[in-house]
Order: C-alpha cells, then structure tokens, then sequence
C-alpha cells in the first residue's frame, strides 16, 4: 500500500503527490520524499539539489524558468509555508502539448507536491504572505543555461489570477522573451 496519492494533470507527466501524514496529539509526521516509494510509484528521478525561496508577499511571480538541455531539471516543488499557483509550460518540440500550460494549487495545508518534468517552463505565483517553497531538482544550476519566458506571454496565454499592474517580478522576469523568440532552442 503505497503512502503516497499521485494525480497527473491534463498533460500528464506533471503529476502532483500527495504523500501520507500521520497526525498525532503532538502533530504530525510525513515522509515528504522517498527515492523508493517514488520510483515504486513510477517517478525515478535521482535529484541532487534542494532549493528554498521566500516570497513575503502575495502575488509574487518567480519565472517562467528552465534550463536548457544538457542542464534540464526535473523540479519536485513543495510549499513548507503559504500557497502558490504552480504553473508548468510544455517546451518539448516533439510534444503534441508543446506550448500548453497547466497548473495547479500546491499549498501547506494542502501538503501536496508538484512535480515538473524536465523539458518543462515553470513558474509559481504566490497567494498568500510569507510563502517558502522548498523544491528538489534533478540536475545542478546552469547559470549559462539558465533561461526564461515572459510570464504574461499572449502565445501561452496563461490565466494567471493577477494583473500585470499587481504583480510583483524580479527586473529579469520582467525582462523575459517571448516563445516566438527563442522558440528555435528547443529540441
Ligand atoms: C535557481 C538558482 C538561483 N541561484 C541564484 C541566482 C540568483 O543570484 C539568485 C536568485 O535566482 P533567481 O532570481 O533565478 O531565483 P527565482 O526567481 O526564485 O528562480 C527560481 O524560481 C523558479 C520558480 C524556478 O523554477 C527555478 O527553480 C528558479 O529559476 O539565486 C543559485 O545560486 N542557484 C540556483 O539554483
């Protein structure tokens, strides 16, 4: 019997986990990764970096980000605190979904999971004040092949719940191309 309750989205290898939470009179305990249960479960990854943001405020946008091959990183994203609207783009060229988006809500309360295939954009809108993300990921930082699309790409149209007076970029989000610009890179 497996701990952990996995629900693909409508492009389906982004799938988003939820593992079991044994509460007590104490609290709680989970097992939030287990590279066995995951794999028994079909997502044999081997990740090498965790990673942790803080976003003190709601309607934080951080993305839409990826890196490009041979640096792409599969991204198991968890909230430790607060709420977020996770958001992957499919790049992959040879995919029928290629430029599709889905997204889900991933929170603490929640305690759920998302995870985001390599060869994926993602991004993460915050919904709540002081959100920490904690997320793995399967392949070191490439700055050189650290690489971006505008968050508000009419191409992909993504219904993001905030307007572009309203959220809150860093100056290189804000800065990002479009996919009809760089969408020759992809492979
Ligand atoms: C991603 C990364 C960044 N950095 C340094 C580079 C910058 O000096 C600083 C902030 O980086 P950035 O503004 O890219 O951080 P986010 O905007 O949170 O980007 C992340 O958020 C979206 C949601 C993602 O999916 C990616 O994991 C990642 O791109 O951390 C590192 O040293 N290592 C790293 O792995």
């Amino acid at each position: 019997m497996s701990n952990l309750k996995i629900t693909p989205l409508a492009i389906p290898d982004v799938l988003v986990i939820e593992p079991k939470k044994f509460g007590d009179h104490r609290g709680f305990f989970s097992e939030t990764y287990n590279a066995r249960a995951f794999a028994d479960a079909g997502i044999d990854l081997r990740f090498v970096q965790d990673n942790h943001s803080y976003s003190a405020e709601p309607g934080t946008l951080r993305g839409l980000h990826y890196q490009g091959a041979p640096h792409a990183q599969d991204k198991l994203v968890r909230v430790l605190r607060g709420r977020i609207l996770d958001v992957a783009v499919d790049l992959r060229r040879s995919s029928p979904t290629f430029g599709k988006w889905v997204s889900a809500e991933i929170s603490a309360e929640a305690w759920n999971q998302i995870l985001v295939p390599a060869g994926f954009a993602h991004a993460i809108l915050t919904l709540e004040p002081h959100t920490e993300l904690l997320y793995k990921v399967s392949n070191y930082y490439a700055p050189s092949h650290d690489f971006g699309i505008r968050w508000n790409d009419p191409e992909l149209a993504i219904d993001w719940p905030i307007s572009e007076d309203k959220v809150i970029l860093s100056d290189k989000d804000a800065k990002q191309p479009f996919l009809k610009d760089v969408a020759d890179l992809f492979d």
